[in-house]
């Protein structure tokens, strides 16, 4: 019951700090994707595991096994799919599971691909039932029957399918039916990236948008990136046009520091909404524990969107807890905003920080 729709609208796509593209990443997310593996950044042990499989296929002159690729939003699976067409010099069809509503559909797309062609399906998860039945066998046998006619006459005509790898990605891999899961020869686990990994990620884009940045300014926003290369290629951009307007055009750690301050995100990678559900729960509930609906009342936002917007990110960080009894605010929360715990002697946790109002600090 949403009425007035139209404003304090902080939740999923225009957030800064949302994982998820929205028009603009999608725009230029195609001039930043890294081609081949050695240009892919971070994931050591998926990149070590990937370049085995595919120059063993290589070495065989065979079609590479099927890959799953699951991990958070952002993190760079749609890249790494077309990084392995391209490393098995395949052309790559890409498609989604929401994009397949009926077998038909996939079975148009199975018996059109080439041999050693790259199926890429996103969103794999969401795919139909039907449908899902279906690319069992394919993945398998390279084969579909394909029913033609209804009811009493209907027949099975079976279709042979040339040697074809599917990946597969998805941001919900417990959400895969094990069959579907089982027929994957391999499957990368995407982690969210180390500080110094979103560094080289932003030194490699601010080339590739000619920005001048130095090493402080990078780390300032690898800081603030959540560890997703997706959103620390859209601070880059926000940083740029401030650097731009507001500087000399040079993004260094100043003004990396007062450009995302004023896009209101902190040096956590905390935006508005993260911080309004934290200071709530510091200071009108004594760090909890306090129910999630009085605390969405309390800061004027759906339950939802605290449940599923500012939370995950929260306990991601390990400063809020979810517990039986309510949420509640760890020290970490209480040092982060600068404030001191109900009880706690004043030079405690916060002591290091006390005094800063801004609460802007910047983290180790
Ligand atoms: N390892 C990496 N090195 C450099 N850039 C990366 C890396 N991983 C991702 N990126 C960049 O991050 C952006 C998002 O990556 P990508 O679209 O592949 O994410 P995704 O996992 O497919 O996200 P979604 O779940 O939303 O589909 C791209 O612009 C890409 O250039
Ligand atoms: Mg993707």
């Amino acid at each position: 019951m949403n009425w007035d729709d139209t404003t304090d609208d902080l939740t999923a796509p225009e957030r800064l700090v949302g994982a998820s593209a929205d028009g603009e990443d999608q725009a230029v997310e195609a001039a930043l994707r890294p081609k081949d593996l050695g240009e892919f950044i971070g994931q050591e042990k998926v990149r070590e595991q990937l370049d085995l499989v595919l120059r063993a296929a290589r070495a065989r002159g065979a079609t590479a096994d099927h890959v799953l690729l699951s991990g958070a939003p952002g993190l760079g699976k749609t890249t790494l799919s077309m990084i392995i067409a391209a490393e098995m010099g395949a052309p790559i069809r890409i498609t989604s599971g929401p994009a397949i509503q009926h077998a038909g559909d996939l079975a148009a797309i199975l018996s059109s691909l080439q041999e050693g062609e790259v199926l890429f399906l996103d969103e794999i998860h969401r795919m139909s039932r039907p449908a899902e039945e279906m690319l069992y066998m394919a993945m398998e046998d390279f084969r579909v029957d394909v029913v033609v006619g209804k009811g009493p006459g209907a027949t099975a005509i079976p279709l042979e399918l040339p040697p074809f790898t599917l990946v597969g990605a998805t941001t919900r891999a417990g959400l895969l039916p094990p069959p579907l899961r089982d027929r994957f020869g391999f499957t990368a686990h995407m982690e969210f990236y180390a500080p110094d990994e979103l560094e080289r990620v932003i030194h490699r884009s601010a080339r590739l948008l000619d920005v001048e940045i130095d090493a402080e300014g990078a780390a300032e926003i690898a800081g603030r990136s959540r560890g997703t290369p997706r959103i620390a290629n859209r601070l880059l951009r926000r940083v740029r046009d401030y650097a731009q307007v507001k500087a000399d055009g040079v993004i260094t750690r100043e003004v990396a520091s007062a450009a995302l301050q004023v896009y209101e995100v902190d040096t956590r990678g905390l935006d508005r909404l993260d911080r309004g559900v934290l200071e709530a729960l510091l200071k009108l509930f004594g760090g909890g524990p306090v129910g999630l609906s009085t605390l969405a009342v309390a800061v004027g936002e759906e339950r939802e969107t605290v449940e599923e917007v500012a939370e995950p990110f929260l306990v991601r960080e390990g400063l809020l807890a979810r517990t039986p009894r309510g949420r509640i605010a760890t020290p970490a929360a209480w040092a982060h905003l600068g404030l001191t715990p109900p009880g706690a002697s004043a030079p405690g946790a916060a002591g290091r920080t006390a005094g800063n109002g801004q609460g802007d600090l910047f983290g180790a």
